[in-house]
Protein backbone atom coordinates (compact mmCIF):
# COMPACT_ATOMS: atom_id res chain seq x y z
CA UNK A 1 0.00 0.00 0.00
CA UNK A 2 1.25 3.38 -0.61
CA UNK A 3 0.05 6.96 -0.28
CA UNK A 4 0.96 9.87 -2.65
CA UNK A 5 0.37 13.44 -2.23
CA UNK A 6 0.05 16.34 -4.47
CA UNK A 7 0.41 19.89 -1.94
CA UNK A 8 0.36 23.18 -2.88
CA UNK A 9 1.80 26.05 -0.34
CA UNK A 10 5.40 28.30 -0.59
CA UNK A 11 6.38 26.08 -4.05
CA UNK A 12 4.82 23.17 -5.47
CA UNK A 13 5.51 20.15 -3.34
CA UNK A 14 4.28 15.90 -4.30
CA UNK A 15 5.58 13.13 -2.58
CA UNK A 16 4.50 9.50 -1.57
CA UNK A 17 4.58 6.98 1.28
CA UNK A 18 5.80 3.69 0.01
CA UNK A 19 4.77 0.82 2.15
CA UNK A 20 5.58 -2.89 1.95
CA UNK A 21 7.03 -5.55 3.62
CA UNK A 22 10.42 -5.70 1.94
CA UNK A 23 12.94 -3.55 0.11
CA UNK A 24 14.33 -3.26 -3.29
CA UNK A 25 17.64 -1.71 -3.72
CA UNK A 26 15.70 1.57 -4.45
CA UNK A 27 17.83 4.73 -4.30
CA UNK A 28 16.96 8.41 -5.59
CA UNK A 29 18.01 8.49 -9.08
CA UNK A 30 18.54 11.66 -11.62
CA UNK A 31 17.98 11.03 -15.29
CA UNK A 32 20.08 13.39 -17.55
CA UNK A 33 18.88 15.52 -20.79
CA UNK A 34 20.86 13.26 -22.91
CA UNK A 35 20.23 9.80 -21.21
CA UNK A 36 18.94 7.61 -24.39
CA UNK A 37 15.68 5.93 -23.88
CA UNK A 38 14.10 3.48 -26.10
CA UNK A 39 10.67 2.46 -25.87
CA UNK A 40 8.95 -0.56 -26.53
CA UNK A 41 7.04 1.31 -29.58
CA UNK A 42 10.16 1.81 -31.33
CA UNK A 43 10.55 5.54 -30.03
CA UNK A 44 13.90 6.42 -29.31
CA UNK A 45 14.77 9.85 -27.40
CA UNK A 46 18.09 11.43 -26.74
CA UNK A 47 17.05 14.97 -25.59
CA UNK A 48 14.54 15.32 -23.28
CA UNK A 49 13.68 16.78 -19.66
CA UNK A 50 15.58 15.26 -17.24
CA UNK A 51 14.14 13.83 -13.76
CA UNK A 52 14.55 12.86 -10.32
CA UNK A 53 13.03 10.64 -7.61
CA UNK A 54 13.13 7.03 -6.43
CA UNK A 55 14.23 4.16 -8.37
CA UNK A 56 15.98 1.03 -9.00
CA UNK A 57 18.59 0.83 -11.39
CA UNK A 58 18.61 -2.18 -13.42
CA UNK A 59 20.61 -3.05 -16.58
CA UNK A 60 21.23 1.03 -16.34
CA UNK A 61 17.88 1.49 -16.62
CA UNK A 62 15.84 3.89 -14.21
CA UNK A 63 12.69 2.04 -12.97
CA UNK A 64 10.91 4.46 -10.77
CA UNK A 65 8.58 4.80 -8.36
CA UNK A 66 8.39 8.24 -8.19
CA UNK A 67 9.69 11.10 -10.53
CA UNK A 68 9.68 14.84 -11.10
CA UNK A 69 11.18 16.55 -13.93
CA UNK A 70 12.47 20.27 -14.56
CA UNK A 71 9.22 21.24 -15.66
CA UNK A 72 7.58 20.69 -12.54
CA UNK A 73 5.39 17.79 -13.43
CA UNK A 74 5.33 14.76 -11.34
CA UNK A 75 4.37 10.50 -11.78
CA UNK A 76 3.96 8.23 -9.02
CA UNK A 77 3.38 4.59 -9.58
CA UNK A 78 0.64 3.22 -6.53
CA UNK A 79 -0.18 -0.66 -6.27
CA UNK A 80 -3.52 -1.13 -7.87
CA UNK A 81 -3.70 -5.21 -7.75
CA UNK A 82 -6.26 -7.19 -9.09
CA UNK A 83 -7.86 -4.43 -10.92
CA UNK A 84 -4.37 -3.45 -13.51
CA UNK A 85 -4.91 -4.51 -16.72
CA UNK A 86 -1.51 -4.44 -19.70
CA UNK A 87 -2.82 -5.46 -23.05
CA UNK A 88 -0.62 -7.52 -24.85
CA UNK A 89 1.45 -5.60 -27.64
CA UNK A 90 -0.11 -5.33 -31.13
CA UNK A 91 3.22 -3.17 -31.91
CA UNK A 92 1.38 -0.16 -32.83
CA UNK A 93 3.06 3.52 -31.95
CA UNK A 94 0.57 4.21 -29.45
CA UNK A 95 1.57 1.67 -26.69
CA UNK A 96 3.49 2.25 -23.58
CA UNK A 97 5.18 -0.84 -21.16
CA UNK A 98 3.29 -0.45 -17.87
CA UNK A 99 7.20 0.04 -16.53
CA UNK A 100 7.96 2.40 -18.96
CA UNK A 101 4.87 5.38 -18.14
CA UNK A 102 7.30 7.50 -15.62
CA UNK A 103 9.91 7.99 -17.99
CA UNK A 104 8.25 8.02 -20.86
CA UNK A 105 5.66 11.55 -19.74
CA UNK A 106 8.32 12.70 -17.63
CA UNK A 107 10.73 12.96 -20.84
CA UNK A 108 8.04 14.90 -22.98
CA UNK A 109 5.88 16.61 -20.98
CA UNK A 110 5.35 19.45 -18.68
CA UNK A 111 2.21 19.56 -17.81
CA UNK A 112 -1.49 17.66 -16.61
CA UNK A 113 -2.56 19.03 -19.57
CA UNK A 114 0.54 17.51 -21.90
CA UNK A 115 -0.27 13.93 -20.41
CA UNK A 116 -3.99 13.84 -20.87
CA UNK A 117 -2.96 14.69 -24.97
CA UNK A 118 -0.05 12.37 -25.14
CA UNK A 119 -1.98 9.58 -23.70
CA UNK A 120 -5.55 9.95 -25.42
CA UNK A 121 -5.33 6.80 -27.83
CA UNK A 122 -2.59 5.47 -25.75
CA UNK A 123 -2.63 1.76 -24.45
CA UNK A 124 -0.78 0.54 -20.91
CA UNK A 125 0.81 -2.89 -22.30
CA UNK A 126 2.27 -5.57 -20.56
CA UNK A 127 5.82 -6.40 -22.13
CA UNK A 128 8.03 -6.96 -18.38
CA UNK A 129 10.87 -4.97 -18.28
CA UNK A 130 13.00 -8.53 -17.17
CA UNK A 131 12.47 -11.78 -15.08
CA UNK A 132 14.12 -10.50 -12.50
CA UNK A 133 11.00 -7.47 -12.18
CA UNK A 134 8.54 -8.89 -13.82
CA UNK A 135 4.97 -6.34 -13.95
CA UNK A 136 3.40 -4.74 -11.13
CA UNK A 137 -0.37 -3.97 -11.32
CA UNK A 138 -0.28 -0.38 -10.69
CA UNK A 139 -1.99 2.96 -11.28
CA UNK A 140 -0.22 6.31 -11.39
CA UNK A 141 -1.29 9.88 -9.99
CA UNK A 142 0.24 13.07 -12.26
CA UNK A 143 0.29 16.03 -10.91
CA UNK A 144 1.74 19.64 -11.67
CA UNK A 145 0.90 23.08 -9.53
CA UNK A 146 -2.50 23.36 -10.93
CA UNK A 147 -4.00 20.02 -11.32
CA UNK A 148 -3.80 16.29 -10.72
CA UNK A 149 -4.72 13.37 -12.55
CA UNK A 150 -5.32 9.61 -11.88
CA UNK A 151 -4.27 6.87 -14.70
CA UNK A 152 -5.70 3.40 -14.32
CA UNK A 153 -5.42 0.91 -16.69
CA UNK A 154 -8.45 -1.30 -16.36
CA UNK A 155 -9.97 -4.32 -18.52
CA UNK A 156 -12.19 -1.93 -20.42
CA UNK A 157 -9.44 0.13 -21.26
CA UNK A 158 -7.58 3.14 -19.66
CA UNK A 159 -9.37 6.12 -17.73
CA UNK A 160 -7.75 9.76 -17.33
CA UNK A 161 -9.47 10.67 -13.78
CA UNK A 162 -9.57 14.53 -12.90
CA UNK A 163 -7.95 14.16 -9.24
CA UNK A 164 -9.39 16.89 -7.71
CA UNK A 165 -8.22 16.18 -3.60
CA UNK A 166 -4.37 15.46 -5.52
CA UNK A 167 -4.41 12.65 -3.21
CA UNK A 168 -4.33 8.29 -4.18
CA UNK A 169 -4.09 5.50 -2.26
CA UNK A 170 -4.45 1.96 -3.77
CA UNK A 171 -8.02 0.53 -4.56
CA UNK A 172 -11.07 0.35 -5.00
CA UNK A 173 -10.69 2.37 -8.86
CA UNK A 174 -10.32 6.29 -8.34
CA UNK A 175 -14.15 6.73 -8.87
CA UNK A 176 -15.45 5.26 -5.50
CA UNK A 177 -12.56 6.24 -3.77
CA UNK A 178 -13.85 10.05 -4.36
CA UNK A 179 -17.31 9.32 -4.02
CA UNK A 180 -16.64 7.36 -0.77
CA UNK A 181 -15.10 11.01 0.64
CA UNK A 182 -19.03 12.21 0.94
CA UNK A 183 -19.52 9.69 3.62
CA UNK A 184 -17.07 12.15 5.80
CA UNK A 185 -18.74 15.52 4.63
CA UNK A 186 -19.51 16.40 8.26
CA UNK A 187 -15.96 16.06 9.29
CA UNK A 188 -14.63 19.20 11.46
CA UNK A 189 -11.28 20.53 12.59
CA UNK A 190 -13.87 23.08 15.17
CA UNK A 191 -16.35 21.46 16.98
CA UNK A 192 -19.81 22.42 16.52
CA UNK A 193 -22.60 22.05 18.61
CA UNK A 194 -24.59 18.70 18.51
CA UNK A 195 -27.18 18.73 15.48
CA UNK A 196 -29.54 16.27 15.97
CA UNK A 197 -30.77 17.08 19.88
CA UNK A 198 -31.97 20.68 21.58
CA UNK A 199 -33.31 18.33 24.60
CA UNK A 200 -29.75 16.20 25.34
CA UNK A 201 -27.36 18.57 26.66
CA UNK A 202 -24.33 16.16 24.97
CA UNK A 203 -21.28 18.03 26.40
CA UNK A 204 -17.89 18.42 24.30
CA UNK A 205 -15.95 17.17 26.33
CA UNK A 206 -12.27 17.38 23.96
CA UNK A 207 -11.11 19.27 21.46
CA UNK A 208 -11.37 17.25 18.17
CA UNK A 209 -14.54 15.85 18.68
CA UNK A 210 -15.22 17.80 15.26
CA UNK A 211 -13.27 14.97 13.78
CA UNK A 212 -14.90 11.86 15.62
CA UNK A 213 -15.37 9.54 12.66
CA UNK A 214 -11.98 9.99 10.50
CA UNK A 215 -10.77 6.60 10.02
CA UNK A 216 -7.74 5.39 11.59
CA UNK A 217 -6.97 2.22 10.18
CA UNK A 218 -4.38 1.45 7.53
CA UNK A 219 -6.50 0.08 4.30
CA UNK A 220 -6.39 1.70 1.52
CA UNK A 221 -9.93 3.37 1.59
CA UNK A 222 -9.25 4.41 5.17
CA UNK A 223 -5.81 5.76 4.30
CA UNK A 224 -7.15 8.13 1.35
CA UNK A 225 -10.08 9.94 3.66
CA UNK A 226 -7.70 10.64 6.18
CA UNK A 227 -4.82 11.81 4.15
CA UNK A 228 -7.75 13.61 2.05
CA UNK A 229 -8.84 15.23 5.53
CA UNK A 230 -5.62 16.43 6.96
CA UNK A 231 -4.62 18.16 3.49
CA UNK A 232 -7.27 19.46 3.12
CA UNK A 233 -7.38 20.93 6.73
CA UNK A 234 -3.79 21.34 6.55
CA UNK A 235 -2.05 25.02 7.05
CA UNK A 236 0.33 26.55 4.91
CA UNK A 237 3.12 28.95 5.90
CA UNK A 238 4.55 30.70 2.84
CA UNK A 239 8.18 29.61 4.19
CA UNK A 240 9.64 26.59 1.85
CA UNK A 241 10.99 24.15 5.34
CA UNK A 242 7.88 24.63 6.91
CA UNK A 243 5.35 23.87 4.09
CA UNK A 244 7.81 20.52 3.40
CA UNK A 245 7.82 20.22 7.65
CA UNK A 246 3.84 20.13 7.22
CA UNK A 247 4.10 17.62 3.99
CA UNK A 248 5.99 15.18 5.97
CA UNK A 249 3.37 15.57 8.62
CA UNK A 250 0.19 14.12 6.59
CA UNK A 251 2.27 11.81 4.87
CA UNK A 252 3.03 10.84 8.37
CA UNK A 253 -0.95 10.57 8.91
CA UNK A 254 -1.11 7.75 6.96
CA UNK A 255 2.28 6.35 8.04
CA UNK A 256 2.64 2.23 8.80
CA UNK A 257 4.58 0.93 12.13
CA UNK A 258 6.06 -2.31 11.71
CA UNK A 259 4.00 -4.62 13.47
CA UNK A 260 0.59 -3.00 12.39
CA UNK A 261 -0.28 -4.43 8.85
CA UNK A 262 0.63 -8.47 8.79
CA UNK A 263 0.71 -9.82 5.91
CA UNK A 264 1.91 -13.51 7.00
CA UNK A 265 4.86 -15.59 7.39
CA UNK A 266 6.08 -13.21 9.71
CA UNK A 267 6.36 -10.51 7.49
CA UNK A 268 4.92 -6.55 8.21
CA UNK A 269 4.10 -4.13 5.88
CA UNK A 270 5.97 -0.62 6.78
CA UNK A 271 6.49 3.11 5.22
CA UNK A 272 9.52 2.21 4.09
CA UNK A 273 10.23 5.81 2.42
CA UNK A 274 8.50 8.99 2.71
CA UNK A 275 9.32 11.75 -0.12
CA UNK A 276 8.85 15.27 -1.04
CA UNK A 277 9.86 16.51 -3.96
CA UNK A 278 9.81 20.72 -4.39
CA UNK A 279 8.94 20.73 -8.10
CA UNK A 280 9.65 24.17 -7.99
CA UNK A 281 13.24 23.63 -7.47
CA UNK A 282 13.41 19.58 -8.27
CA UNK A 283 14.81 19.06 -4.82
CA UNK A 284 13.98 15.45 -3.21
CA UNK A 285 13.68 15.45 0.14
CA UNK A 286 13.31 11.83 2.04
CA UNK A 287 13.32 10.23 5.32
CA UNK A 288 13.43 5.88 5.86
CA UNK A 289 12.01 4.08 8.42
CA UNK A 290 14.69 3.94 10.75
CA UNK A 291 16.07 7.48 9.84
CA UNK A 292 13.86 10.36 10.49
CA UNK A 293 16.11 12.97 9.58
CA UNK A 294 15.68 14.51 5.98
CA UNK A 295 17.62 14.00 2.99
CA UNK A 296 18.04 16.41 -0.02
CA UNK A 297 19.32 15.55 -3.71
CA UNK A 298 18.85 18.75 -5.53
CA UNK A 299 18.60 18.14 -9.35
CA UNK A 300 19.91 21.94 -10.34
CA UNK A 301 23.29 20.98 -8.00
CA UNK A 302 24.43 18.81 -11.09
CA UNK A 303 24.88 19.23 -14.69
CA UNK A 304 22.08 17.82 -16.63
CA UNK A 305 23.29 17.88 -20.21
CA UNK A 306 24.85 14.60 -19.98
CA UNK A 307 23.88 11.04 -20.87
CA UNK A 308 24.73 8.82 -17.36
CA UNK A 309 22.42 8.35 -14.77
CA UNK A 310 23.63 9.36 -11.47
CA UNK A 311 22.37 7.39 -8.11
CA UNK A 312 22.57 8.49 -4.23
CA UNK A 313 21.83 5.37 -2.19
CA UNK A 314 19.66 6.22 0.64
CA UNK A 315 21.05 7.20 4.09
CA UNK A 316 19.25 4.68 6.17
CA UNK A 317 20.98 4.59 9.14
CA UNK A 318 19.56 6.48 11.94
CA UNK A 319 20.41 9.73 12.56
CA UNK A 320 20.48 11.63 16.09
CA UNK A 321 21.42 14.92 16.97
CA UNK A 322 23.27 15.01 19.95
CA UNK A 323 22.56 17.79 22.23
CA UNK A 324 25.20 17.89 25.38
C1 LIG B 1 5.28 -2.48 -4.56
C2 LIG B 1 5.22 -0.97 -4.75
C3 LIG B 1 3.88 -0.47 -4.29
C4 LIG B 1 3.81 -0.57 -2.81
C5 LIG B 1 2.52 -1.16 -2.42
O1 LIG B 1 1.47 -0.64 -2.72
N1 LIG B 1 2.61 -2.28 -1.70
C6 LIG B 1 1.43 -2.93 -1.19
C7 LIG B 1 1.55 -4.43 -1.33
S1 LIG B 1 -0.07 -5.08 -1.23
O2 LIG B 1 -0.69 -4.90 -2.55
O3 LIG B 1 -0.78 -4.33 -0.20
O4 LIG B 1 0.10 -6.50 -0.89
C8 LIG B 1 5.43 -0.58 -6.22
C9 LIG B 1 5.39 0.96 -6.42
C10 LIG B 1 6.29 1.26 -7.63
C11 LIG B 1 6.67 -0.11 -8.15
C12 LIG B 1 7.92 -0.25 -9.05
C13 LIG B 1 7.78 0.68 -10.27
C14 LIG B 1 8.98 0.51 -11.22
C15 LIG B 1 9.13 -0.96 -11.67
C16 LIG B 1 8.01 -1.36 -12.62
C17 LIG B 1 8.23 -2.79 -13.14
O5 LIG B 1 7.17 -3.13 -14.01
C18 LIG B 1 8.25 -3.74 -11.97
C19 LIG B 1 9.31 -3.39 -10.97
C20 LIG B 1 9.24 -1.92 -10.46
C21 LIG B 1 10.57 -1.67 -9.75
C22 LIG B 1 8.04 -1.70 -9.50
C23 LIG B 1 8.12 -2.62 -8.26
C24 LIG B 1 6.91 -2.41 -7.29
O6 LIG B 1 5.74 -2.85 -7.88
C25 LIG B 1 6.76 -0.94 -6.89
C26 LIG B 1 7.93 -0.57 -6.00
Amino acid sequence: MCTAISFNASHHFFGRNLDLDYTFNQEVVITPKNYPFNFKNGQSITQHYAMIGMAVISNDYPLYFDATNDQGLSVAGLNYPKNAYYAPSTNTPNEIASFELIPYLLTQCKTVEEVKTKLKNAIITNQPFSPEFPNSPLHWMVSDKDSSLTIESDKDGLHLYNNPVGVLTNNPPFPMQLFNLNNYRHLSPKTYDTLFSETLHLDSYSNGMGGMGLPGDLSSMSRFVRACYTKETCLTFQCVPKDINQFFHILGSVEQTKGLCDVGEEHYEYTIYSSCCDTTTGSYYYKTYDNSQLNVVHLANESLDTQTLLSYPLVTETSVHHVN
